[in-house]
């Protein structure tokens, strides 16, 4: 029991004198100072460890605190019930004695001796508790610089409301409780902050280089989403002086998994970070409003009735038409290089063979229409510094004139009709002169072609465009290019049609400066296509990607990534590259099952390795009229056991709906999935819409769309096989509908719906 632990009274008080700390800390940021003075007193009257350290009285006595932003105060009362969650007891080499340091999600320093009471679960030394080693360790301070040390102790508390409920320690051979408890919880329908259990090789996601790109391929469960957010958390931390949250994008697979994200993201400071969908950001900075077929939708076309468009989209997304579309604005840029030279009243100001250099040359980084600008300015200023002598000389040129007039002629008649008309001419030039100046630069702006991105697309679609860009393809690309027209015609677009979009805009106008990301997290990447990982990176100019993702879940294998590698290759050459193996949400028994479905891949990817957490076997249950009511028996059962999020996934969105319908009708109080809503307690939907998601309790429901033995199919079943945290449940015609029979008949069970 802890509190007959040596250490008790000692952890009890420091709990409490953390506490009364960030009480004062509060106190003074609300009512100010002296009402903290007035405090003070009665405060410290009444404290637990007044004799028991002298030390932490006098640090509260002589508390003086900086203002704190209406954010941090907000956090910090949040994490006054849980003021940290582990301690290190840590001897740095050059240090004379051993020091203590407590864990939490901010830090908290003794403004006086700059001693921290919390430190940062982000900071350099803190990542000594996640590196998973007693004795000697060494951390990099974020100057670079090396330290040497040993850790004696590491200790893990369980703090709830603010009470210390237990604490113990741990070493290589004891296993992780604090994490065994956390993962047998149910969920509540959220992704929850796990900065307490991160596991080593999560940390080093996390903490891997924040300079260069990073790949994680990581198994169902293995806490990508997770790790992909704490490192944003890590990296705002770190680079705090040079990086803002508005700055970071995270990019989501669909609205339904933004909302599911959307509780974690403050709890990790990082709220401010944007969130999108792909096709929701493109079509943000692009100012699109036309209808976008999704990938859902071309696939549920694919399998409800076969799609033979399906190698379209493909083709949309591949290296090969991100050339058609590089060949293609070579084309459109041709119409940029203006060569014609530059005049004003007569005299050359540039020559069209300079003009042309700034924009092949000089601006090369920047985008058409940005280097168009430039060069407007360029002219402009030439024209303010050579008006004035264009003026002059012209003046002067009259003067002379009127000189050799004047002095010149004999004739008094000849001579004053002369002058007369050279006045006269002299004020009339230096007036077109000065007009001329004001418009010149506009005029010969005006051989600039100005292009509405989307009917820049459209013409790429034009015969002589698209025999030039698609080259010796043209000839088979003609069915792609007949239906993507008849799409535009009708307004529309399909998903794939945004990464040419983007990536054109990219060359085009560039993005707007608010937009302008600087650091992208990816989500799901394997759904992403080349092209479109490609158009980000181009669209951004940045190597700041966290890309995180699963080969075994790319169920939209026909558009998205096939491999890892390409994307290394060609897009991210500097990436680092890390896998995450062990499974954290599911029970052993459900990993084992689905385990098998990964061998029927082709990417012969390892198996995920769960970690120790047993419960109840899969079961299957053959399909009959009352399957509802075996929902609902089973909903009642596992609720009285806690469990508080349950799902219906399906194989297709029509069976989906068939299946909510069904489940109405008996009364059972499940809802069709709503991307807009967020999400319930007991939902109904997809399997490619649950990606990403969990629930405690999974029912898989398949009656007319059986899972076929092809890769595709296989992919969705991994899916969802993979969301339960606790119980999954197969109901179908038979077993061949969850393929089972390339599981092992021993890791599930089979029960009877009519009992
Ligand atoms: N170190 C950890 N401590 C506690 N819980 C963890 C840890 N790592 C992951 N989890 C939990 O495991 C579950 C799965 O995490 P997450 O959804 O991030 O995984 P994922 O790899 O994105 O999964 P998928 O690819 O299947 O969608 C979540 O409930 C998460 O809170």
């Amino acid at each position: 029991m802890t509190d007959q632990h040596p250490d008790f009274k000692l952890e009890l008080d420091r709990l409490i004198f953390t506490k009364t700390y960030m009480d004062h800390l509060i106190t003074s940021q609300e009512f100010g100072q002296e009402a903290l003075k007035q405090r003070q007193e009665d405060v410290l009257e009444k404290l637990d460890f007044k004799d028991s350290s002298l030390r932490y009285q006098e640090m509260l006595t002589h508390a003086s605190f900086m203002k704190m932003s209406r954010d941090q105060l907000e956090h910090l009362k949040q994490l006054r019930n849980k003021p940290y969650f582990a301690r290190i007891d840590f001897h740095r080499k050059e240090k004379p004695d051993q020091e203590i340091f407590y864990i939490g999600k901010v830090s908290l320093f003794d403004r006086e001796t700059q001693n921290p009471i919390i430190l940062d679960w982000r900071s350099p030394l803190a990542n000594v508790y996640y590196e998973g080693r007693l004795g000697d360790v060494s951390y990099e301070a974020h100057e670079g610089e090396v330290y040497e040390g040993s850790v004696s102790l590491k200790r893990q508390y369980q703090i709830e409301q603010g009470e210390l409920q237990s604490f113990r320690d741990i070493d290589m051979t004891t296993k992780d409780e604090l994490l065994q408890d956390s993962l047998s919880q149910t969920s509540e329908n959220r992704l929850t902050e796990i900065v307490s259990t991160i596991q080593e090789e999560q940390n080093r996601v996390i903490r891997a280089d924040l300079r260069k790109p990073i790949i994680v391929q990581g198994a169902a469960g293995s806490g990508k989403t997770t790790i992909a957010l704490h490192r944003i958390s890590y990296f705002l931390y770190t680079m705090r002086e040079i990086f803002k949250p508005e700055e970071m994008l995270i990019l989501a697979p669909n609205r339904l998994f933004i909302h599911y994200i959307s509780e974690v993201l403050p709890e990790l400071g990082v709220h401010k970070a944007k969130q999108f969908t792909f096709i929701d950001f493109v079509k943000h900075v692009t100012g699109l409003t036309w209808i976008v077929v999704t990938p859902q939708e071309t696939l549920t076309d694919a399998i409800e009735q076969g799609n033979e468009e399906l190698w379209m989209a493909e083709y949309k997304g591949s290296k090969a038409f991100k050339e058609v579309i590089d060949r293609y604005v070579q084309i459109v840029k041709k119409q940029y290089e203006v060569d014609q030279d530059f005049y004003l009243a007569g005299f050359r100001i540039k020559s069209g063979k300079a003009i042309k250099r700034l924009f092949v040359e000089e601006y090369d980084y920047f985008p058409y229409e940005v280097r168009v600008q430039k060069i407007k300015a360029v002219l402009q200023s030439e024209v303010r510094r050579k008006k004035k002598q264009i003026l002059s000389s012209l003046a002067a040129k009259y003067d002379e004139e009127l000189d050799h007039a004047l002095f010149g002629m004999k004739d008094p008649e000849k001579r004053k009709v002369r002058v007369s008309y050279l006045i006269t001419r002299k004020e009339e030039r230096l007036k077109e002169v000065k007009k001329e100046a004001r418009t010149a630069v506009a005029k010969y702006m005006k051989q600039y072609p100005k292009f509405k991105l989307v009917q820049l697309y459209r013409d790429l679609f034009t015969e002589e465009n698209f025999r030039q860009a698609a080259l010796h393809d043209a000839n088979r690309l003609k069915p792609l290019k007949k239906k993507t027209e008849e799409y535009l015609r009708r307004k529309q677009l399909q998903a794939e049609d945004l990464a040419p979009l983007l990536y054109m805009k990219s060359y085009l106008s560039g993005l707007h400066k608010d937009d302008q990301m600087k650091k992208i997290v990816i989500d799901e990447a394997q759904d992403y296509s080349y092209f479109e990982i490609f158009s980000l990176r181009r669209a951004f100019r940045t190597d700041l990607f966290t890309i995180v993702g699963d080969l075994a879940q790319g169920i939209y294998r026909y558009r998205g990534l096939k491999d890892w590698d390409t994307l290394m290759k060609d897009v991210f050459p500097k990436a680092t590259y890390l896998t995450l193996q062990k499974t954290y949400r599911t029970t052993i028994e459900i990993m084992d099952a689905a385990n098998q479905l990964l061998a029927l891949m082709p990417e012969q990817l390892p198996k995920a390795e769960p970690v120790v957490r047993h419960g109840e076997k899969p079961i299957f249950a053959p399909l009959t009229q009352t399957w509802t009511k075996y929902v609902g028996e089973v909903v009642q059962e596992l609720k009285g056991q806690n469990m508080a999020s349950f799902a219906v996934i399906t194989k297709t969105w029509k069976e989906a709906e068939l299946a909510a319908s069904t489940l109405a009708e008996a009364g059972l109080p499940f809802q069709l999935m709503d991307e807009e809503q967020g999400m319930g307690d007991c939902m109904v939907l997809p399997a490619y819409l649950a990606k990403g998601l969990e629930f405690d309790v999974v029912f898989l429901y398949c009656k007319e769309h059986a899972y076929q033995l092809n890769e595709m199919d296989i992919k969705m079943l991994y899916v969802a096989m993979t969301r339960p945290l606790h119980r999954l449940f197969l109901i179908g015609e038979n077993r061949e509908t969850f393929l089972l029979s390339k599981i092992a008949s021993a890791l599930y069970k089979e029960a009877s719906l009519d009992v």
